[in-house]
């Protein structure tokens, strides 16, 4: 039985940092593992221009732990007013990876998000051409589809349309939660990936509701039923280059997740490495991980993989039930099973 697992130090292409004291309380969570990491744009109010991208980026570098080594990799949130030229040069400079597109509603800080696609054809045109590809939260918002639903619709009734609209314009289906959306990615040959997140290789739609309901369990998009996670681990697990690793940690604290009306997000960040050997462990599949977590994801976005490395060995997970912030305690992901991997 293998006792270390080394691998390309990895990335996360889905990750939010959130701002201000509970910036600095989470970074150090996601810098202690990861070299490199997509960071959403969905603050109050959002990330929008180049020069707002530029300020988050000095706030997140600003809050790192000395010596810590971590790359932000910025993304400007998608509005009906975004000008196709300050996205243009906000990418020449470096400055931006992706573009990041809520349908308004959708989720977490989305209201400024997108309602009529006709509006951001432009920037869409400019992106395909300049080749910055666009990461989608793929839901609708429309009241009369039911939420277990919404991804599949917004595969067919948006994501495709605007493929068919830009077929140069490469796209990132954000923390996928259907067999639907492993199957639409595998249809298409180039262009076209997708993260998965950790959660929803661990949960499905019983673990939210059973037994009495869990709010940590919920996020956006919400897991579905057991076939849809079996799904996504045998995507994720599969080798297939066009998935890889976005963790959407998502902290908020126990205060505003224990409410009548909670946040949705799931804050994976400190024990995300450990459940994900365990998972490809469970599904003989280690010598994939590093394909998942540290591979595919450069590949997708043109980077080179991480130079450095990082071990997992096989010793039980310690990680904190909750991590403080100066906003309050926010509760780790709690996957329901041992872990038997550590990071060294
Ligand atoms: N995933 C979530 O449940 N929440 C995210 C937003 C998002 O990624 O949709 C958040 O910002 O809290
Ligand atoms: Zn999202
Ligand atoms: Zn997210």
């Amino acid at each position: 039985m293998c006792q270390s697992l080394t691998i390309r130090r990895p990335d996360d292409w889905h990750l939010h940092l959130r701002d201000g004291e509970m910036l600095a309380a989470v970074l150090p969570h996601s810098a202690a593992h990861f070299a490199r990491a997509i960071i959403m744009p969905n603050l109050v109010p959002p990330v929008v221009t180049g020069a707002d991208a530029a300020a988050y980026r000095a706030r997140i570098v600003a809050a790192l732990p000395e010596g810590a080594d971590f790359t932000p990799l910025m993304t400007l949130y998608l509005t009906e007013d975004t000008d196709p030229e300050d996205v243009a040069a906000a990418h020449a400079q470096g400055l931006i990876s992706a573009v990041k597109l809520y349908p308004a509603g959708a989720t977490t800080n989305s209201a400024s998000g997108v309602t009529d696609f006709d509006r951001v054809a432009p920037v869409l045109e400019k992106m395909a051409e300049i080749g910055l590809p666009l990461c989608t939260h793929g839901e609708v918002t429309d009241p009369a589809v039911d939420i277990f639903d919404r991804e599949a619709v917004f595969i067919e009734k948006v994501l495709d349309p605007i493929r068919r609209r830009h077929p140069g314009l490469r796209v990132v289906m954000e923390h996928i939660t259907t067999k639907d959306a492993a199957d639409y990615v595998r249809s298409v040959e180039t262009g076209l990936g997708a993260t998965i997140t950790t959660h929803h290789l661990v949960i499905n739609r019983n673990h939210i509701l059973v037994g009495g309901i869990k709010p940590h369990y919920y996020c956006l998009p919400v897991a579905k039923r057991e076939q849809h996670r079996l799904a996504l681990r045998a995507a994720a697990t599969s080798g297939d280059a066009r998935f890889f690793l976005g963790t959407d940690s998502a902290p908020h604290t126990d205060a505003n997740k224990l409410l009548p009306c909670g946040c949705a997000g799931c804050f994976t960040a400190p024990n995300t490495m450990s459940i994900l050997a365990e998972v490809f462990e469970q599904e003989n599949a280690l010598d994939r991980l590093e394909g998942f977590a540290s591979l595919h994801g450069p590949a997708f976005y043109d980077m080179a993989p991480n130079e450095a490395t990082l071990t997992l060995t096989r010793s039980p997970a310690r990680y904190p039930e909750q991590i403080e912030t100066a906003e309050g305690p926010v509760t780790v992901f709690d996957p329901m099973m041992p872990l038997n991997w550590s990071v060294a």
